[in-house]
């Protein structure tokens, strides 16, 4: 837990608890404006998740299990004894937030598996510490994965890297951003080029911010200059991070990631995806039973608040798509790497007892 009053974000503050309350790092204004902003109501984190106020699979996942203490906390407040009655509305507004991102579900589900075991008093503090500790298990995972990513570069080279799957997008030190990280420290990386990622420029919003941060050097690209970059020669991998992993290894993740991937094949770069095992659902069989998140398509019309395309167009937002695993020569989890991977591996991966719980 936070033991100072949260003032001013910094990559690694995504979500933070302090004292009674749930504070979440606007990402919907960041770098323009750092500012927290603060939780006490589940219902209300539920709408800061739909609105993108915190997004990144693994932040969003450690969100909800904030949101679902408050949620606790209300429904004792409110129902005494029936709190497990009174919590199923939040559990369920939660968990309609967002669809894509599984570990949503996977936070969702660890916490209702605590709910069950406890007694009817007030559940605030054993669902505090769960929510903690879920916070602090996927910071850890993703320095774990941050090593063993590492080890995969042959570097210096160059990266790409779409959206931002960074410290913002996590519990802290980011998945492909931790990568990064731990690459670049070992001497592996020269330098990012991180797509702007349309429409919400979390490339050039998050992640630009996140790397100049660090003092990792980063340039920024407009999505479609990609395949002109590769052509040239100077990088190595392509490294993103996933919003869900389906059982034979097809990567969901944000919208240009496919592209990306398919211009990597033409130019012998190689695909990294680094993820936690809470991404990987075992339950869809292949990316195309994956739900696909479409958002309103006022977020393709507009930029900053300006009106960009003729009145009356028709647009399309779906703003994840799913990358073959054919296409992807690496998945990087805390549990270990899967390299081309199979519903096998995936199963093997999945099976084995590292960090298990
Ligand atoms: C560590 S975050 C990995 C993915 O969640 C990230 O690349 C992504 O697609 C995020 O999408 P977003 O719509 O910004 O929540």
């Amino acid at each position: 837990m936070n033991t100072t009053k949260p003032t001013l974000p910094t990559p690694d503050d995504a979500a933070l608890w302090y004292e009674d309350r749930l504070y979440l790092a606007d990402q919907r204004v960041l770098p323009e404006r750092a500012e927290f902003l603060s939780y006490q109501q589940a219902p209300e984190v539920a709408e800061a998740i739909r609105a993108m106020v915190v997004r990144g699979a693994p932040a969003i996942g450690v969100t909800a299990a904030y949101g679902v203490v408050l949620a606790g906390r209300a429904a004792h407040a409110t129902a005494g004894v029936g709190w497990k009655t009174a919590i199923e509305a939040d559990l369920e507004r939660l968990a309609a937030s967002r669809p894509t991102a599984v570990n949503l579900f996977w936070a969702i589900r660890r916490m209702r598996a605590l709910i069950e075991r406890l007694d009817t008093t007030d559940p605030t503090p054993a669902l505090l510490r769960e929510a903690l500790a879920i916070h602090e298990e996927d910071r850890a995972a993703n320095h774990r994965m941050g090593d063993l990513g590492a080890e995969l570069i042959e570097g210096p080279t160059d990266i790409v890297t779409h959206c931002n799957a960074g410290a913002i997008a996590t519990g802290g030190y980011g998945t492909a951003l931790g990568v990064v990280r731990s690459a670049f420290a070992a001497g592996k990386i020269r330098r990012v080029y991180a797509d702007e990622t349309r429409p919400w420029m979390q490339g050039a919003r998050l992640t630009a911010w996140e790397l100049m941060h660090d003092g990792i050097p980063v340039t920024l690209q407009a999505d479609g200059a990609a395949a002109s970059l590769m052509a040239g020669g100077s990088v190595g991998w392509v490294i993103v991070g996933s919003d869900r992993i389906a059982a034979n290894g097809d990567v969901a993740n944000k919208i240009g990631t496919y592209g990306l991937a398919v211009l990597a094949r033409y130019h012998g770069i190689k695909v990294m995806v680094a993820a936690p095992t809470s991404t990987v659902d075992m339950e869809v069989a292949s990316g195309a039973e994956i739900p696909i998140e479409e958002r309103d398509s006022d977020e393709l019309l507009s930029c900053g608040g300006r009106r960009l395309a003729p009145a009356g167009c028709v647009a399309r937002n779906p703003v994840f798509d799913v990358t073959p695993a054919a296409l992807v020569d690496a998945i990087v989890t805390e549990r270990g790497v899967v390299l081309n991977p199979t519903t096998e591996k995936m199963r093997a991966l999945m099976d084995s007892s590292m960090g298990e719980r």
